[in-house]
């Protein structure tokens, strides 16, 4: 029998999103009944059950994919206080309570400058923290990749949580970095980048991001978001009265509209609609599902812009307006949301109609 169980449910999120990652948790917790209470601080946020029990179940039945704040999902057990003199030793007595076994050990932190001054001390423990995890037979392979996850809040505060395959982010911190292609026309480039990675199987890139697709992309200017499709091989309707790069225009793959995105048709079925205009989220989603029910698009990549208090709130009204429409229309349709690293004051949406 183990002597601690872990209660918490532990998610990081970006900085100043903290509100909307626990509106979201909660959310959750009373959906399955389970009464928790709630903890904050820059760039992460828990639930505890205040029953003591394991948080097991909620943590599963809300999957990560599900989740749209959230940038990692872990089960946690209670924070550590340590001593400056000699952390490992509580950690290792919490992993010996716990009867935690793991494939590996991931030391993370938030995504505050607090939490990058973490790095030294970081790379000093893991080392010695594996070899004694290891003797003690925590850390073994075929631990059903079962991961430790060491959350690094100071230097004397660690909260030890696991991850389970399928249920996780698969990147450290739950960051997904890339690097800014020198060519592209804008950093925007990275949002749309990220919003594939996150949104397509990359076994399936060569199939839905194929070249001779035929693409929209309502305000394109100055071009980083169809530099990307540019890139993929397909045929660009860039819609904006903006200027285009012109080192991009010069790619033949495009065909510059000076229109308004939210009433331009395309002149024939395309594959995919993207849409990155700075506007209120209900005409930005009036115009998606126009597209959508009209079957102009097999697929859409669009953000909401947030700049409001209570996001968590705006985005699922949005999201079950849209769900609604398509439902009433009879379209069939997957559609997934995100807060991705390189979103900001915004969330990025993904619609994939089914045939
Ligand atoms: C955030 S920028 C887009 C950046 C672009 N995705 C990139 O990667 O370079 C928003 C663009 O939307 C355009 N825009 C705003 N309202 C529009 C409308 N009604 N129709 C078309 N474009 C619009 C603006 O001119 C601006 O260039």
């Amino acid at each position: 029998m183990s002597e601690i169980v872990p209660t918490s449910w532990l998610v990081y999120c970006r900085p100043g999103f903290e509100h909307d990652a626990l509106a979201e948790l909660q959310h959750h917790a009373e959906r399955l009944d389970v009464p928790c209470e709630a903890s904050y601080g820059e760039g992460w946020v828990s639930l505890t059950r205040i029953d003591g029990e394991p948080v097991n179940d909620l943590h599963r039945q809300a999957a990560f994919k599900s989740l749209i704040f959230a940038r990692q999902s872990l089960a946690a057990l209670p924070a550590l206080s340590l001593s400056r003199d000699d952390r490992l030793t509580a950690i290792l007595e919490q992993v010996k309570a716990s009867g935690w076994n793991f494939e590996e050990i991931w030391h993370e932190t938030p995504d505050t400058n607090d939490g990058k001054a973490l790095a030294g001390l970081i790379k000093a423990l893991k080392k010695p923290l594996e070899s004694l995890l290891k003797k003690r037979g925590a850390l073994r392979r075929s631990a059903g990749a079962r991961r430790l996850h060491i959350f690094w809040t100071d230097g004397d505060k660690a909260q030890l949580a696991m991850s389970f395959p399928g249920n996780r982010s698969e990147l450290v911190n739950g960051i997904r970095r890339l690097r800014f292609p020198s060519r592209a026309p804008s950093r925007s480039t990275l949002k749309l980048e990220e919003a594939w990675h996150e949104f397509i199987p990359r076994e399936e890139w060569e199939t839905r991001l194929a070249p001779h697709m035929q693409a929209a992309d309502l305000g394109a200017a100055p071009g980083g978001w169809t530099w990307q499709l540019v890139q993929r091989g397909m045929y660009v309707y860039a819609i904006d009265n903006g200027p285009m790069d012109p080192q991009l225009m010069g790619t033949g793959q495009i065909d510059h509209l000076k229109e308004d995105g939210f009433t331009w048709e395309p002149p024939q079925r395309l594959d995919w609609l993207v849409c990155d205009i700075v506007d209120k989220p209900v005409r930005v989603l009036a115009m998606v599902e126009r597209w959508l029910i009209r079957k102009w698009c097999k697929e859409a990549i669009f953000n909401l812009k947030l700049p409001m208090k209570k996001r968590w709130g705006e985005v699922t009204r949005c999201l079950t307006t849209l769900e609604d429409a398509l439902e009433k229309a009879g379209v069939s349709a997957k559609v997934t949301c995100r807060h991705l690293y390189h979103d900001r004051e915004e969330v990025t949406v993904h619609v994939r109609l089914r045939s």
